[in-house]
């Protein structure tokens, strides 16, 4: 599943759109046996920018997959691509600690991550638990 997982990211990235700072991200969930591509989508506007990764777990989120079991991100780096920390906090509400993160790049350099590796201390539902008022 990891090989097929990082291929599929790798093909995301060819649909990323990115004519500001082409640099393209590609990203690939595995959720209930199906797999969600995700790239990442620029805007004239920088900010509104959505990362591959986000992407990838918002299709799967919006087709009922909720329980994420693995994740591949793939950019022309230097070493395995790494996240931003939006995206760590979002794949943090969608993951189990130890669900496995493979983070790669062009050269096929692949690190296998934690959830909990890769957002150690993430804020969750069950911080809002407690009476604040
Ligand atoms: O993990 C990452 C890091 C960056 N980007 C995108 C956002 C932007 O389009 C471009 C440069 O930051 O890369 C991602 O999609 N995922
Ligand atoms: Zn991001």
């Amino acid at each position: 599943m990891k090989d097929k997982l990082i291929q599929e990211a790798l093909e995301a990235r060819k649909t990323a759109y990115t004519p500001y700072s082409h640099f393209q991200v590609g990203a690939a969930v595995l959720a209930d046996g199906v797999i969600y591509r995700g790239c990442n989508i620029e805007n004239a506007s920088y900010g509104l920018t959505n990362c591959a990764e986000r992407t990838a777990i918002f299709k799967a989120v919006s087709e009922g997959k909720k329980k994420i079991e693995a994740v591949a991100v793939v950019a022309d780096t230097e070493g395995p691509v790494s996240p931003c920390g939006a995206c760590r906090q979002v794949l943090a509400e969608f993951c189990d600690s130890d669900t496995k993160i493979y983070l790669t790049n062009l050269k096929g350099h692949t690190e296998e991550w934690s959830m909990s590796r890769l957002l150690p201390g993430a804020f969750s539902a069950a911080d809002m638990d407690k009476e604040n008022d």
